[in-house]
């Protein structure tokens, strides 16, 4: 089975107006090689900004977040439906910052994956362990476990990209190595395959995210279970056109 590589940028809380002119200058003279997928997740107050800039097709905007309910007095929340109406098709939720920075539970993730599916948009559930429960040989246990409550809020696979991003990687320089991300991504499909069905084990997109960078790519992009990326700081660079053909 042919997975499309999905390269995805997270902006998180940087930018201005004329730092996304140069980022969407860059993407819109980017050549996205036939298939693959390219979707930069900007701050909700520039989502609108970010889209009236970006003219290739092939480069789509996300949110790094929504709230599970569609709208009422939760001031400061933006609601999926906000994000429907902008014209804004992907959301990621769980980003490690949300769940270890604001506290995110595994339940109220779980809820936003829901909302977000019934409104129609396409989500990028971020999962991953930190390093003292990858010392303690708890990875799989961790990221099988934030899975499940994933799982139990998807009601359509197809608009579903799992992001594993071990939190010991973000923004540390620190990058998993190809084996180890390899290695992750595959037991990944493995649960998938048993806990929901061979095809959604065969089709289901898993990035890598964690100190991606134009030199690492390449070699990461080549492991049979990575099928793209989920790239922080280097997505705010030029070199985040040479992590779009990484598989060139
Ligand atoms: O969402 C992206 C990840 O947090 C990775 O960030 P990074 O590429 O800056 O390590």
């Amino acid at each position: 089975m042919t997975r499309n590589f999905f390269v995805g940028g997270n902006w998180k809380m940087n930018g201005s107006k004329a730092t996304i002119d140069t980022i969407t200058d860059g993407l819109n003279a980017t050549k996205v090689p036939e298939g693959v997928e390219v979707v930069c997740g900007a701050p909700d107050v520039y989502l609108t900004y970010a889209q009236s800039k970006i003219t290739n097709a092939s480069v789509h905007v996300a949110a790094q977040n929504c709230y599970k309910e569609a709208k009422g007095a939760f001031t400061g929340e933006t609601s999926a439906d906000f994000l429907k109406d902008l014209g804004v098709n992907w959301v990621i939720l769980g980003h490690s910052e949300r769940r270890h920075v604001f506290g995110e539970s595994d339940e109220l993730i779980g809820e936003k994956c829901k909302k977000a599916l019934e409104t129609g948009l396409n989500i990028i559930p971020c999962i991953g362990e930190q390093l003292e429960e990858r010392e303690a040989g708890k990875t799989e246990e961790v990221v099988f476990n934030q899975m499940k409550f994933i799982k139990e809020n998807v009601s359509d696979w197809s608009k579903v990209v799992i992001a594993y991003e071990p939190v010991w990687a973000i923004g540390t320089g620190k990058v998993a190595t190809p084996e180890q991300a390899q290695d992750i991504h595959q037991k990944l499909r493995e649960w998938l395959k048993t806990e929901v069905s061979q095809e959604v084990a065969d089709s289901v997109r898993i990035l890598y995210g964690g100190s991606v960078n134009g030199k690492n790519c390449k070699e990461l992009a080549g492991k049979p279970d990575i099928d793209g990326f989920l790239v922080g700081g280097a997505s705010l660079k030029p070199e985040f056109s040479d992590i779009i053909r990484a598989r060139e």
